[in-house]
């Protein structure tokens, strides 16, 4: 299963052309800056809003000539949205009911999905008596109880304080994951939420795709100035220890876990090019075991008013262009990376194994 869409929509001057696949099972999360048509493309897929083309499919199963509740859609925003005179148990029966279950039989499905987000305690209350992030667990629930062929995500993090954004986000890596039927779009303009959650990427702008491709590469690897911009990380793919993060060849990459990085888990240490400091190696140091990465100079790149070094490790580095003088940095210069460890940012990583950066490879793109 599958869905495919190929969308047209304009709205006064603006323009949005845009194509994509979802396999079931799958998250694609949709980047882009203000305005660059993530909510026009959600509106077209949800029916919201009318495309002047539109040639959506689930499957066999024609979507673009149904009204929005003929979808099987389920969506979450940023608002939790939940109906204010009716209980938490009701508010999330409401979608199977909705499909045309009987009242008694909603409720045990709303039950079992309030227990699946770890909500039942607050069932029999009314929604002004939530917190923001409790609200969005019981959003979560309704989003799911009526069995979507499609999830629509729309920034379902960004009204959370940090303390319940983790929270939400380790919740929908376990329901998003669990359901192998189900296709996932996910719009955010968080790069993180993105690496946490989906397997895919398309990033917009001015209607248009300009970059798409598996998450991690195409954040670790960005081939626009937008999405360089927004991403242009340094990522290390590995599993959640203690410390930080363990390689498979062995390195840890001392750094600070988020709330939601299991330790075992599939994660990815994150970390800007301007937190690694760069020196020579010909003084052959062997230097501490924690976050010294020794690589050699692949390419130099003005980057604003920085220079963007590359490295063979597949990780930049970010330096005035007097030191680059200074160091006398040039391609094929063998250098050792410093890593402050308080820089480096523990994530969890989608579960789906993607190509990335390895500190032996480079971070080239497939496909
Ligand atoms: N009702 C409307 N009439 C005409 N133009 C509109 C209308 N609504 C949105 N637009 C234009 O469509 C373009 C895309 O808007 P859209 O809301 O899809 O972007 P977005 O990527 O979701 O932005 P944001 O990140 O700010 O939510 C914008 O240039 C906007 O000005």
């Amino acid at each position: 299963m599958m869905l495919r869409a190929e969308i047209e929509l304009t709205r006064g001057a603006f323009e949005l052309t845009v194509d994509f696949e979802v396999p079931a099972g799958t998250v694609l999360a949709i980047l882009g800056p203000n305005g660059s048509g993530k909510s026009s493309l959600l509106g077209s897929l949800s029916g919201l809003l009318r495309p002047r083309r539109a040639r959506i499919f689930f499957g066999d199963k024609e979507l673009h000539d149904l009204p929005p509740h003929a979808r099987s859609i389920g969506l979450l925003s940023q608002d939790p949205l939940l109906f204010p005179h009716l209980s938490v148990v009701d508010n999330v029966a409401f979608a199977p009911r909705s499909k045309g279950a009987g009242r008694a039989g909603s409720r045990e499905v709303a039950r079992r999905w309030l227990a699946e987000v770890d909500a039942m305690e607050f069932a029999d209350r009314k929604p002004a008596q939530l917190s923001g992030g409790q609200a969005q667990r019981v959003a979560v629930a309704r989003a799911l109880a009526g069995e979507p062929d499609l999830l629509l995500l729309d920034e379902p993090m960004a009204a959370l304080d940090v303390d319940a954004a983790p929270a939400i986000r380790g919740l929908l890596r376990r329901v998003l994951g669990a359901n192998k039927d189900r296709a996932t779009v996910l719009v955010t303009h968080d790069p993180l939420d993105a690496l946490a959650l989906a397997d895919h990427v398309l990033v917009l702008s001015g209607g248009q795709v300009v970059e798409r491709g598996p998450t991690r590469e195409v954040l670790a690897a960005p081939r626009t100035a937008f999405t360089a911009r927004i991403a242009g990380l340094n990522l290390i793919a590995g599993t959640a220890v203690e410390d930080g993060l363990r390689t498979e060849d062995g390195r840890l990459i001392a750094g600070l876990r988020t709330a939601d990085a299991t330790l075992g888990e599939p994660a990815v240490a994150v970390f800007a090019p301007s937190s690694v400091a760069v020196y020579p190696v010909e003084d052959g140091r062997p230097g501490s075991p924690r976050n010294i990465i020794a690589t050699s100079v692949a390419a130099l790149e003005p980057h604003g008013p920085v220079i963007r070094l590359r490295t063979d490790a597949g990780l930049a580095a970010d330096l005035t262009p007097a030191a680059v003088a200074d160091l006398r940095l040039e391609p094929g210069i063998a250098v050792r990376l410093d890593i402050k460890a308080t820089t480096v940012t523990v994530y969890p990583a989608a579960a789906s194994p993607s190509p990335t950066t390895t500190l032996n490879g480079d971070a080239s793109r497939h496909g």
